[in-house]
């Protein structure tokens, strides 16, 4: 599991770690690493031209030492201080002892820079830059120059990954002890680059603020079936979704569930025909979703247009772990969805989401983590919010939030969302956490696209198709 702890945490770490270390040990662990990240980058360090964008706080001070580090091995280093009197003198005389020196024309200096280290603000900055340092940042765009930013890109939120204003772009983010939330979450997170963590030893409590599964994580929870099993035990998925106007919604679920491991998938709705024409494996079922038959889970929304309020209401009062999307989650009573007993899943894309909490889509993109909380405590519901980095959330406030790491922007495409709700469906059925059926959904999903797409666009269907393959590769690193 990769794991990110909040601003509050990583500093009560650093404090108990500090007052066990002499003083400046860990700023010198920092600088270490980051002087090393930036020579693997450079290749060659003797004679690079590196400028130093250095703010106030300790961000500058570990820019300046790691600055210091490289102009002992050859480089050429210039410092740009944002706050001359207050930047971190320690730092700043280390620099100067190595050959460093205080840029006479930091504009210059950075146009004729290989690699610019942005140390402007770290885990202590908020608020995007302010106007002095947007104009330096804006003075790397159209240079060759390689971004490194120190800890966090200057002007991203760590905890949120929100960005309210101008932030700096970084080819390359060193973070120090841990991921921060921000690191993870978009619209921060595709402002830092590629993350590279160097470790300084700090502890830190057992429960994360955010986390992203990884293969090993997702392999120890897919669901497979042994000599015990039988299909009514790997479990049997219930859809309600399609109507004469949407039709491909619920063949795209079905087959989400299908590939996702059902057992068996009932599919209640007025698609049958077509879905019956493309999976003749389906239970289909002509009647209300109360007399379908026995359903471990039940997937409700995609597609089923306005017509769908009643049997999203006799789902919904099923004994039995629903997940609601699309449609079926602008005919959601919040009131009746916490009275439940059994889990739900709700699974919004930003739009949905805003029309849910009577927002703007916007504020939905700005503040991911912020809404898929307040949809999360507002129906007392695991959440799953769709986007460039799908978010999940238990109904616990205190609960990690869930980052899926796999998504690809190919994935925008219609009825893609269709397939991760079956996906999901049958993680459910199998009777996964709705925190676990939901982040295992969207990790399969985004492989699966991946598989698909090889860079180039993918449909939904082949999505589907691709969920074999992406299962296939997880189960592999089980044989390493
Ligand atoms: N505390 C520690 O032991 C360690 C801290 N480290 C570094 O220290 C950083 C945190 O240092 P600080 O707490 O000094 O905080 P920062 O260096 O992140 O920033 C604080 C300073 O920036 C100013 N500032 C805040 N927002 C700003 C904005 N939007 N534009 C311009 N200036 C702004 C503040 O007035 C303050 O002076 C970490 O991110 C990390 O880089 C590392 O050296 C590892 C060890
Ligand atoms: N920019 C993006 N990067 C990665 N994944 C994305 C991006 N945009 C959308 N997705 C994913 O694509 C899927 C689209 O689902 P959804 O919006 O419900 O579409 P539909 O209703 O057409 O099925 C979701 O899994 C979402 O997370
Ligand atoms: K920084």
């Amino acid at each position: 599991m990769r794991t990110a702890y909040c601003v509050e945490t990583v500093r009560a770490a650093e404090r108990e770690l500090m007052a066990r270390l002499p003083e400046g040990a860990l700023m010198q662990r920092a600088a270490a690493g980051l002087a090393a990240v930036c020579a693997d980058v450079l290749g060659r360090v003797t004679g690079a031209r590196i400028v130093l964008l250095v703010g106030s706080g300790d961000n500058g001070g570990d820019a300046l030492y790691a600055g210091a580090r490289l102009a002992r091995r050859g480089a050429g280093v210039r410092a740009v201080l944002l706050a001359p009197d207050r930047a971190h003198s320690a730092g700043l005389a280390a620099l100067r002892a190595a050959g460093g020196r205080v840029a006479e024309d930091p504009y210059g200096a950075l146009r004729a820079a290989d690699l610019v280290l942005d140390g402007i603000t770290g885990i202590g900055g908020h608020g995007g830059l302010r106007p002095d340092a947007v104009e330096l940042v804006r003075a790397t765009l159209g240079t060759d120059a390689v971004m490194v930013a120190v800890d966090l890109p200057s002007g991203v939120e760590a905890d949120t990954g929100e960005v309210r204003g101008e932030a700096v772009r970084a080819d390359v983010t060193v973070t120090f002890g841990t991921y921060k939330p921000g690191l993870l979450i978009d619209p921060a997170r595709d402002y830092a680059g590629a993350v590279r963590l160097v470790e300084i030893g700090l502890e830190l409590p057992p429960t994360a603020d955010a986390e992203a599964l990884q293969y090993r994580d997702v392999a120890g929870l897919l669901p497979v079936p042994d000599a015990e099993s039988d299909k009514y035990r790997r479990g049997v998925v219930g859809v309600v979704a399609g109507s004469a106007r949407y039709p491909g919604a619920a063949v795209l679920a079905v087959a989400g569930a299908l590939r996702g491991g059902a057992g068996a998938v009932r599919y209640v709705g007025p698609a049958a025909d077509a879905v019956i024409a493309r999976f003749p494996e389906t239970l289909v079922h002509q009647g209300p979703p109360g007399k379908a038959g026995r359903v471990q889970s039940w997937v409700v929304g995609p597609g089923l247009g306005d017509s769908g309020r009643d049997f999203l209401d006799e789902v919904i009062a099923e004994d039995v772990p629903v997940l609601v999307d699309a449609d079926g989650l602008r005919l959601l009573d919040a009131a009746r969805v916490r009275s439940r007993t059994a889990p739900t899943l709700l699974t919004p894309h930003a739009g949905e989401a805003a029309a849910l909490l009577g927002v703007a889509r916007e504020q939905v993109e700005a503040a991911r983590l912020a809404s898929v909380r307040a949809l999360a405590e507002k129906y007392g519901a695991t959440v799953l919010l769709k986007g460039s980095t799908t978010l999940v959330v238990g109904p616990h406030p205190e609960s990690p939030v869930r980052v899926n790491p796999t998504g690809t922007p190919w994935l925008a495409t219609a009825g893609s969302g269709d397939v991760l709700s079956g996906l999901a469906g049958a993680l459910l059925a199998a009777g996964l956490e709705p925190l676990d059926a939901a982040s295992v959904a969207a990790y399969l999903h985004g492989l699966a696209a991946r598989h698909a797409s090889r860079g180039a666009p993918v449909i939904a269907s082949e999505v589907a198709a691709a969920l074999p393959a992406a299962w296939r590769d997880i189960r592999d690193v089980l044989r390493d």
